[in-house]
C-alpha cells in the first residue's frame, strides 16, 4: 500500500473518530437503519413509531401503546431511515472497508436484527434492478475495480467461501456434497486464528466469477417461512474473500528484491433474525432453529457485553461457534462495521428497543486492526515462484531440427560440382585428340589402350574400394537416419512436455490478476466510475464535517455572543436567559433521570422477558431430559449403564461423547503386541480358548465342567465359541407369592399411571386416575404361579 493510501485511510478513520490515536486502536463502527412500512403493515392499519434525524445520526422511538412515556433517543455513527439506497449504504458504510481489505486490513461487516427487519436486504438486496443490489454484490465490484486500478506491477489473487451456521453446526455452502457431508469442524492455529477445517475456497477472477458463487451458496442456505418473513433466514451466514496482494518492489520497499505479499480478507455476515419464543408459538423444527438462534446471539450479546465491560479478562468467546467465528472481528484486529436492522411498525417497538440497545453496546468496542504483511504460506506467493520455475523451464534453448537439413542440402550441391567439373575435363580430352595424325593416334591409342587397361585395373580396385566405402557410408548413413528419427521423436516429445508447461503457466498466470492485465471496455468504465464515486465520497464527508463544525462553532459564538453583553440589562437579560437555560438544563435532566429509570424498569421488563424464554426453553430441554433418564432408568440394565459411563469420554473437538473402543491393542516388552478386553476399568486379555486336553477343538467352561463331571451331555459337543452365558430369559410375569415380585408389580402399575406435571416439573400421579392404593389387586395371571422359567428345551441332534 502506498504511503498516501495509508495515510488516507487513518485519516478517513481519525475523522470519523474511529481511531484512538494513542491505543492505535478503533472503534467498532455502529450503523442504524430503519426499512419503512410493509405493504402488509400498512393495510394491517400499523403506524411507524420511529423517527430518524440522519443529520444529527439519532433515531428516537416512541410507545404508542403508553403514550405518557418518555420517547427513546439512542445516537449512533450514523442512521438512515426508510428513504435511504442501498447505493448510499455501501459507500458510507462498507466502501472504507473494502478499501482497507484491499490494503491487507481485515475487514468484517455484520448485519444484525429482528428477524424481517432487513438485514439480507442490506447485505445480498435485490438482483434487478442494479441499483437495489446490496452491500455484498457491491463489494464484488469494488474489488474488481480497484484491481482493475491498480499499477500493473502489482498481482493480486482473489478468493472466495460461503458458509452458514445452522443449528450450531457449520455448512460448507460451496461444497458439491450433499447436506450432510458438508458438516465442518472449527480449529484454531497461531497464524490464521480460528479457521474452519476443509472450508471450500474458490479462486475468482471476476465479478461474474464471485456472483455465480453467491447464487450457488444462496441456493444451498437453510430458510424457512416464519410468522413475519416468508423467505427468513435461519441461519448465520458468512460470506468471506480474501485478496492477496503482492505489492512489488515499491516505493515503500524499494530494496527489496522480493515484492511484499498483503492479505485481507472480508467478512460479509448476514445474521439470523432474533425472535421471542413466546410471540412465535413455534414448535418441532422451527422450535430448535429458534432456541440454537436465540442461544448464539445472546452468546454474542454477553461477548459484546464483556468486551465493553472492560473489568473482565475472560471474553466468553467460546460459547457458541458464530462468537468463535468472530472472535477476531469483536475485539480483534478486525474493521468492523455494525449495521442494525429495525422495523418502523408500532407493534415492533419492545424488539427495536432491544436491537437498539444491542447495537448501543457494541459501539464501545475497540479493535486493533493491523495489516497482514507476508504472512506464512500464501497461495499468491506459491503460484508466483511456480510461475517463475515453468518460465525457466521453458525459456532452455532447443536447437532446431531445420539446421540439420541445411546441412544435408549443402553437401549436395557440392559433390554436384564435382560432378560437373570432372565431366568439363573429359570433354576437353575429347576434343583435343580429334586433331592428331593417324601413327600418331595409333600410337597414342596403345598408349591410352594400356593406360586404360592400367586405369581399368586401377579403377577395378577402386570400385571395390569405393564399394566398400559405398557400403560403409550407406551404413553410416542409416544410422544417421535412425538418430535423426530419434531426435525428432525427442523434439516432438520435448515440444508436447512444452506445451503442457505452457497451459499450466498459462492457468496459473490467468489465475493472477493485473492492474493493467485485465484491461477490458466495461471494466476500465467501472474503474473510471469506481474513482468518479470515490472523489464523490471524499466530497459527501468533507462536507458533513464541515457542517457539523460549523454547527458548533454557530452554537459556540453564540454563547460567546450572549456573554459580551455590556449594559446592566444585557447583562440581566443575558443571566436571565442563563437563568433559563439552566432552569432547561435541569428540567432536562430531571427527564433524562426520570427516563433512565423507566429505561432501568424496562431493561428489568425486558430482562425478565429473557428470563421467561429461557425458562421456556429450559423446560423443555429438561422435560426431554428427564423422559431420556426415565427411558435409560426402565430400560437399560444398570450394569450396561455404569459400563457405558466408564467408557464414554467427552471430545473436546468435535464437542460429543465418544465411546473408548472396548479392545485395546498394548505393545509389550517382546514386541509383540497384547490385544486387551477393556470395560473402562478393567483389563482382560484376548486369548482364544485353550482347547481340552486331548481334543482337537475348543470347549467352552459348561463343557469342561460336564466332562469333569463325567457328564456326556451331547448338546456342549459341538461347542465352538469363546463364552457362552446362559442366562435365562428376562422375566415378565409376577410371582405373587414372592414379597419382592409383588412389590415390582406395584411400582409398575404406580409408573403406568404417572404423567408429567408442568408445574412441579416432575412426574406425578394423573389427577383423574386412581392411586396404586386404591387400585384393586389385580387378577394373578396364570403363568405368575411358575416360580421359573423352565429352560428352553434344546434341540437333540
Ligand atoms: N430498506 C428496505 N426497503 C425496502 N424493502 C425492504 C427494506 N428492508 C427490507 N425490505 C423488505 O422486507 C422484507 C424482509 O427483509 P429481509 O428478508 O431482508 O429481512 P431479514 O432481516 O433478513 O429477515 P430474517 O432474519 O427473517 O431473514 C423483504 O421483502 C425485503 O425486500
Amino acid at each position: 500500500m502506498s504511503k498516501i493510501m495509508k495515510e488516507t485511510l487513518i485519516k478517513d478513520f481519525k475523522g470519523r473518530g474511529f481511531i484512538d490515536n494513542e491505543m492505535r486502536r478503533e472503534r467498532v463502527q455502529v450503523v442504524v437503519r430503519c426499512r419503512p412500512l410493509h405493504p402488509r403493515e400498512i393495510s394491517d392499519g400499523r403506524v411507524s413509531c420511529v423517527t430518524v434525524d440522519t443529520q444529527r445520526s439519532t433515531i428516537q422511538v416512541r410507545n404508542l401503546k403508553n403514550p405518557d412515556m418518555q420517547p427513546k433517543l439512542f445516537t449512533f455513527d450514523r442512521t438512515y431511515g426508510s428513504s435511504s439506497t442501498q447505493r448510499e449504504i455501501y459507500d458510507d458504510v462498507a466502501h472504507s472497508i473494502v478499501h482497507s481489505v484491499m490494503c491487507g486490513y481485515n475487514g468484517t461487516i455484520l448485519a444484525y436484527g429482528q428477524t424481517a427487519s432487513g438485514k439480507t436486504f442490506t447485505m445480498e438486496g435485490l438482483d434487478n434492478p442494479p441499483e437495489m443490489r446490496g452491500i455484498i454484490p457491491n463489494a464484488f465490484e469494488d474489488i474488481f475495480a480497484h484491481i482493475e486500478q491498480s499499477q500493473s506491477s502489482d498481482h493480486f489473487l482473489v478468493r472466495a467461501s460461503y458458509l452458514e451456521i445452522y443449528n450450531e453446526e457449520i455448512r460448507d455452502l460451496l461444497s458439491q456434497s450433499t447436506p450432510n457431508q458438508y458438516r465442518l469442524e472449527l480449529k484454531e492455529n497461531g497464524d490464521a486464528g480460528v479457521y474452519v477445517k476443509n472450508l471450500t475456497s474458490v479462486t475468482v477472477q471476476s465479478v461474474p466469477d464471485i456472483n455465480r458463487l453467491l447464487l450457488m451458496g444462496k441456493k444451498n442456505r437453510s430458510v424457512g417461512a416464519t410468522l413475519m418473513n416468508q423467505d427468513s433466514s435461519r441461519s448465520h451466514s458468512i460470506f468471506s474473500i480474501t485478496v492477496e496482494t503482492s505489492a512489488g518492489p515499491c516505493s515503500e520497499h524499494p530494496d527489496t528484491e522480493k515484492s511484499v505479499i498483503r492479505v485481507g480478507k472480508l467478512n460479509l455476515v448476514d445474521l439470523a433474525g432474533s425472535e421471542r419464543l413466546n410471540k412465535t408459538g413455534a414448535t418441532g423444527d422451527r422450535f430448535r432453529e429458534l432456541t440454537n438462534i436465540n442461544w448464539s446471539l445472546s452468546a454474542l450479546g454477553n461477548v459484546i457485553s464483556a468486551l465493553v465491560d472492560g473489568k473482565n479478562t475472560h471474553i466468553p468467546y467460546r460459547d457458541s461457534k458464530l462468537t468463535r467465528l468472530l472472535q477476531d472481528s469483536l475485539g480483534g484486529n478486525t474493521r468492523t462495521v455494525m449495521v442494525a436492522n429495525i422495523g418502523p411498525a408500532d407493534y415492533n417497538f419492545d424488539e427495536s428497543i432491544s436491537t437498539l440497545r444491542y447495537a448501543n453496546r457494541a459501539k464501545n468496542i475497540k479493535n486493533k486492526p493491523r495489516i497482514n504483511e507476508d504472512p506464512k504460506d500464501t497461495i499468491l506467493r506459491e503460484f508466483q515462484e511456480e510461475i517463475i520455475r515453468l518460465r525457466a523451464q521453458l525459456q532452455i534453448n532447443v536447437p532446431e531440427p531445420e539446421a540439420r537439413v541445411e546441412n544435408n542440402t549443402e553437401r549436395e550441391k557440392e559433390m554436384q560440382m564435382y560432378k560437373d567439373q570432372i565431366r568439363q575435363n573429359m570433354e576437353w580430352e575429347v576434343t583435343h585428340y580429334k586433331t592428331l595424325s593417324e601413327q600418331a593416334m595409333a600410337c597414342i591409342k596403345a598408349d591410352l589402350e594400356r593406360k586404360a587397361q592400367q586405369e581399368m585395373e586401377a579403377l577395378k580396385a577402386e570400385k571395390e574400394r569405393t564399394e566398400e566405402e559405398k557400403q560403409k557410408i550407406a551404413e553410416k548413413l542409416l544410422q544417421q537416419h535412425m538418430e535423426l528419427q530419434s531426435h525428432y521423436q525427442a523434439l516432438a516429445r520435448e515440444k508436447e512436455d512444452r506445451e503442457v508447461l505452457a497451459q499450466k503457466l498459462k492457468a496459473l498466470e490467468e489465475k493472477l490478476l493485473h492492474g493493467s492485465n485485465s484491461v477490458n471496455e466495461k471494466l476500465s468504465e467501472k474503474a473510471k466510475e469506481l474513482a468518479f464515486r470515490e472523489q464523490q465520497i471524499r466530497e459527501k464527508e468533507y462536507l458533513d464535517e464541515e457542517r457539523r463544525r460549523k454547527i458548533a462553532e454557530l452554537e459556540e459564538a453564540q454563547l460567546m455572543v450572549e456573554e459580551k453583553c455590556n449594559t446592566m440589562e444585557e447583562d440581566v437579560e443575558a443571566k436571565t436567559r442563563k437563568l433559563k437555560k439552566l432552569m432547561a438544563r435541569y428540567q432536562q435532566s430531571k427527564a433524562e433521570i426520570s427516563t433512565l429509570r423507566t429505561e432501568l424498569q424496562d431493561t428489568i421488563h425486558e430482562f425478565q422477558r429473557e428470563r421467561a424464554d429461557m425458562f421456556l426453553s429450559l423446560r423443555s430441554l429438561d422435560q426431554q431430559l428427564q423422559l431420556k433418564s426415565f427411558i435409560i432408568e426402565k430400560f437399560i440394565p444398570p450394569e450396561e449403564i455404569s459400563k457405558i459411563m466408564r467408557r464414554a469420554i467427552w471430545d473436546e473437538e468435535s464437542e460429543t461423547w465418544i465411546l473408548q473402543s472396548m479392545v485395546q491393542k498394548v505393545p509389550s516388552a517382546d514386541g509383540e503386541t497384547r490385544v486387551y478386553l477393556t470395560d473402562g476399568i478393567d483389563k482382560q486379555p484376548l486369548q482364544r480358548p485353550v482347547s481340552a486336553m486331548g481334543r482337537n477343538r475348543h470347549m467352552c467352561r459348561q463343557a469342561e465342567d460336564a466332562m469333569a463331571r463325567g457328564d456326556r451331555d451331547p448338546r456342549y459337543m459341538m461347542d465352538n465359541i469363546w463364552r457362552l452365558e446362559l442366562d435365562m430369559p428376562e422375566r415378565t410375569t409376577y410371582d405373587y407369592d414372592n414379597a419382592i415380585d409383588r412389590a415390582r408389580a406395584e411400582t409398575d402399575v404406580e409408573l403406568a399411571l404417572m404423567e408429567f406435571d408442568d408445574e412441579s416439573p416432575y412426574f406425578s400421579y394423573e389427577s383423574n386416575l386412581p392411586t396404586p392404593a386404591n387400585l384393586p389387586t389385580p387378577a394373578r395371571p396364570k403363568s405368575a404361579r411358575t416360580k421359573h422359567h423352565s429352560r428352553p428345551k434344546t434341540a437333540t441332534r
